[in-house]
């Protein structure tokens, strides 16, 4: 008989989907573990498994690949795995001046925070349905609720997920299922790394996985639509929005000239982590 639920987490291999795998772990759920990075996903899968007593299954995909979702679809139906709750966490961020970022990069930073995250939805949605529920936690950002100049197509793409999300939900409270858009700000995670400076984090202010997962975390247990951990976050997601947009851009514009500057060689920050914070 079939008791646990179970979850599917994109990019489990480090940052806050290793930590969405570990708490959604000591909650009971069996896992599937999504990304590129095949030891790294097997060593979490046999901690999770020891220390919680739950199955983890790791499922290996680059998910810039166009067939991404389809093939992690075949994956689970040939090893007749159900999901009950989404988590499209994986993706990466490019910055610098629009025309110094290399053009590839950017589509496939699109193919992984966008595409992927669609079509996983429409590869798993519609079996949830079917089985009467479930729930989708779409990863976005801050970054999502104002246009983010030197951050211009990862920002978009994050106003992508939050508007995605927030219309899915609508379509779908009703036939229970669950739909929660996760705006962090500053996490400190292997994101700076990849995207190649501190600077990119505008507001300075870094928090740590724990609490800012566990907040997403209860945000789905309370069914909310969107959830943006951190008061200085929720302040500035909260009020932006209320100011005409042209002069949104050309605040965001100065207060980033730090992300411009970096890429042009001014240098990054790499202070380590320390504590648990949420920004
Ligand atoms: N850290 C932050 O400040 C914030 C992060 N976010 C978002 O949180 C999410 C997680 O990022 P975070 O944990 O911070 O960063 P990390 O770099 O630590 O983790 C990113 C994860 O995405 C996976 N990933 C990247 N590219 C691919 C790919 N082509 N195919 C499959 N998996 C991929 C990586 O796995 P692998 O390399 O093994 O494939 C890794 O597991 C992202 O969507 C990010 O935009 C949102 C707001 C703030
Ligand atoms: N929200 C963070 C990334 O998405 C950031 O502000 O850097």
């Amino acid at each position: 008989m079939r008791t646990a639920t179970t979850a599917l987490i994109t990019g489990a291999s480090s940052g806050l989907g290793a930590e969405f795998a570990a708490q959604l772990a000591a909650r009971g759920h069996d896992l599937v573990l999504v990304a590129r990075s095949a030891d790294r996903l097997h060593d979490l899968a046999k901690r999770l498994g020891d220390a919680h007593g739950v199955t983890a299954h790791v499922l290996v995909q680059d998910l810039s690949a166009p067939d991404a979702a389809r093939r992690v679809g075949a994956e689970l139906a040939d090893r007749g795995l159900t999901v009950d709750l989404l988590v499209n966490n994986a993706g990466f961020g490019t910055c610098g001046p629009f025309e110094t970022i290399d053009g590839q990069r950017d589509h496939d930073q699109l193919m992984v925070n966008v595409v992927a995250l669609v079509d996983l939805t429409h590869e798993l949605l519609p079996g949830m349905l079917a089985r009467g529920g479930g729930a989708v936690v779409n990863v976005s950002s801050t970054a999502s609720f104002q246009p983010t100049p030197y951050l211009a197509v990862y920002g978009a793409s994050k106003t992508f997920v939050l508007n995605f999300s927030l219309a899915l939900r609508q379509e779908y409270r009703r036939r229970g299922i669950r739909v929660l858009a996760f705006c962090p700000g500053p996490v400190e995670t292997e994101f700076f790394n990849v995207i190649g400076t501190r600077k990119a984090a505008v507001t300075g202010s870094f928090a740590t996985p724990g609490p800012v997962v566990r907040a997403a975390l209860r945000a789905l247990d309370a069914d909310r639509a969107y959830v943006v951990p951190g008061l200085a976050n929720q302040l500035s997601a909260h009020l932006t929005p209320r100011r005409p947009r042209t002069m949104v851009a050309a605040i965001a514009e100065r207060l980033s000239r730090g992300v411009r500057d970096a890429m042009a060689g001014g240098g990054a920050d790499t202070r380590k982590p320390s504590g648990e914070r949420v920004a």
